[in-house]
C-alpha cells in the first residue's frame, strides 16, 4: 500500500478556541490546542505503514515543534482562511504523489482512534470523497480523498452538506462515514465537558487535569 498522508490544519493559536475564552486565558488555550493536536498526530502515527503527517499552519515555528523531525509543515498565509489553506497545501503536497490517499483531520478531535482512522483510509478505496461529520451531523471533522482528485473545500457553516453538494456537482463519488471517535470536536465548554467524561485523548486529559505541560516548548509530538 502507498503510504497515505495525514493533513492537519492548525490555526494560529491567538485566533483559536475563541468559545473557550471565558474558561481559559490565551496561554491555556494555546496549550489546549497543542495537546489536542498532539493526540491527533500521535493517533495517526500508530498506523502501519506510518503515514506522512503534514501540518498546514499559520504559525510554522510552533507547528514545527509539534510535527517533530519526521513531520512536514506547510506554511499557510495568516488570515487566508481554512479552505484556501487546504487547497494550496493539497496542490503542493500532490505535485509529486498524486496517487496518495490524503486524510484531512481537524486538530481539535483528540479522541480520534487509530482503528477508525484505518476505516476512513479503507473507504478511500471505494469513494472519491469520504466525509466524516461532527456529532451534530452538520460540520465536517475529517475528509479523505486522493491527492489527484481533491474536493472543493467548504469548511464553515453546514460544511458536511456543502462538501457533499460540491462533490456531486464535480462528479465525485461521495460517502458520509460516521465515526464515533471523530465526532467530538472541541469548540465550546459543553464539548470539554463531554471530553472530560470520555476515554482516549491522553495528552488532552493530562492537560485538562493539570498533569500535562502547558508550555508549548514542552509539547513535542510523539515520534
Ligand atoms: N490552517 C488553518 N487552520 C484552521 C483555520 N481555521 C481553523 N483551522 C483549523 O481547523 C480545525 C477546526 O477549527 P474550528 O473548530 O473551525 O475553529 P477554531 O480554530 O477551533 O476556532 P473557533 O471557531 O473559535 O472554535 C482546527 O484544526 C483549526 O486549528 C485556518 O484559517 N487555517
Ligand atoms: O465543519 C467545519 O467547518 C468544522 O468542523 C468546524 O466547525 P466548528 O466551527 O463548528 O467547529
Amino acid at each position: 500500500m502507498i503510504k497515505p498522508i495525514v493533513i492537519i490544519p492548525l490555526r494560529a493559536a491567538a485566533g483559536t478556541l475563541g468559545r473557550l475564552a471565558d474558561a481559559f486565558d490565551p496561554r491555556q488555550r494555546r496549550g489546549l490546542q497543542r495537546a489536542m493536536a498532539q493526540d491527533v498526530v500521535a493517533a495517526a502515527r500508530t498506523l502501519r505503514p506510518v503515514p506522512d503527517v503534514a501540518l498546514v499552519a499559520e504559525d510554522p515555528l510552533s507547528a514545527r515543534r509539534l510535527a517533530g523531525r519526521r513531520g512536514l509543515v506547510v506554511e499557510a498565509a495568516p488570515g487566508a482562511g481554512l479552505n484556501l489553506h487546504l487547497a494550496c497545501a493539497v496542490a503542493i503536497l500532490g505535485a509529486h504523489r498524486p496517487d496518495t490517499a490524503a486524510l484531512v483531520l481537524a486538530a481539535d478531535i483528540p479522541m480520534v482512534q487509530p482503528r477508525e482512522i484505518v476505516r476512513l483510509l479503507r473507504a478511500t478505496a471505494e469513494h472519491d470523497l469520504v466525509v466524516v461529520p461532527d456529532r451534530h451531523g452538520r460540520g465536517t471533522n475529517a475528509l479523505a480523498f486522493r491527492l489527484a482528485r481533491p474536493p472543493a473545500f467548504a469548511f464553515g457553516p453546514d460544511s458536511c452538506l456543502a462538501h457533499i453538494d460540491n462533490a456531486n456537482r464535480a462528479g465525485l463519488t461521495v460517502r458520509v462515514l460516521e465515526l464515533g471517535s471523530f465526532a467530538l470536536d472541541v469548540d465550546g465548554p459543553e464539548d470539554l465537558d463531554l471530553l472530560r467524561g470520555s476515554p482516549g485523548a491522553p495528552r488532552t486529559h493530562a492537560f485538562l487535569t493539570g498533569a500535562g505541560p502547558d508550555d508549548e516548548d514542552a509539547h513535542q509530538a510523539a515520534e
